[in-house]
């Protein structure tokens, strides 16, 4: 497995969260913010954690914060602009609005880490989810030169790169549950 000293652990919590209303990555399950539950699962994983997003109340979190190095590019150029600036050579991303992610999957993606992958990612339902993935550094070239061309599918991207695609235990999908709306917030804090 990885040695975690080699993983740096990005979130993403920029973009505009227009489907919530208001920012995702602040929103509170049990008394507690949806990045901190992120940084939480992450923690034990990886040598540190950075926080990918132009939003100055995300300072609040005792983790570096780092700006996009392109703006308004949507996630794809989040995870560029993480795995930029990133000093390790492999990269834990995950997005902000997955609050009920665990260390034992985020486990999973590490381990299935093998010499010449591009991309470990996770599916489940049928649905892969780019966005609860470790990326190897390098990547950042190909991704730079889609982003460059006017791609903005994070998918699209990944179908470029050598990626492994871990199907999840459908006990455990529930934890991987995307927040984008007020309903599907409702659905987990009621
Ligand atoms: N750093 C960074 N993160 C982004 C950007 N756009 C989206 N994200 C993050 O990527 C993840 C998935 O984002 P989406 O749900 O597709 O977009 P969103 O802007 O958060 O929400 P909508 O406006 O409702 O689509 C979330 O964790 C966002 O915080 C961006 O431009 N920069």
């Amino acid at each position: 497995m990885i040695h975690k000293k080699s993983i740096t652990g990005i979130i993403l919590a920029g973009g505009k969260s227009s489907r919530m209303g208001t920012d995702k990555g602040t929103l509170l399950l049990n008394e507690k913010t949806f990045i901190q539950h992120i940084i939480d699962a992450m923690n034990p994983l990886v040598n540190h954690i950075v926080i990918v997003s132009d939003n100055p109340n995300h300072d609040d979190f005792e983790i570096e914060r780092i700006e996009d190095v392109i703006k308004d590019a949507g996630p794809l150029a989040g995870l560029y602009s993480g795995l930029q600036q990133s000093k390790t050579d492999y990269n834990l991303v995950v997005s902000c609005d997955v609050p009920l992610i665990t260390t034992k999957i985020l486990k999973q993606i590490i381990e299935n880490y093998k010499e010449g992958l591009d991309v470990i990612q996770l599916e489940s339902n049928q649905k892969t989810m780019p966005l609860i993935a470790l990326y190897n550094k390098t990547c950042k070239q190909t991704i730079k030169q889609l982003l460059d061309k006017g791609e903005r599918r994070v998918r699209f991207a990944v179908s470029q790169l050598k990626t492994k695609t871990i199907m999840l235990d459908d006990n455990l999908s529930s934890a991987l549950i995307n927040i984008n709306t007020k309903e599907e917030f409702d659905a987990i804090t009621n």
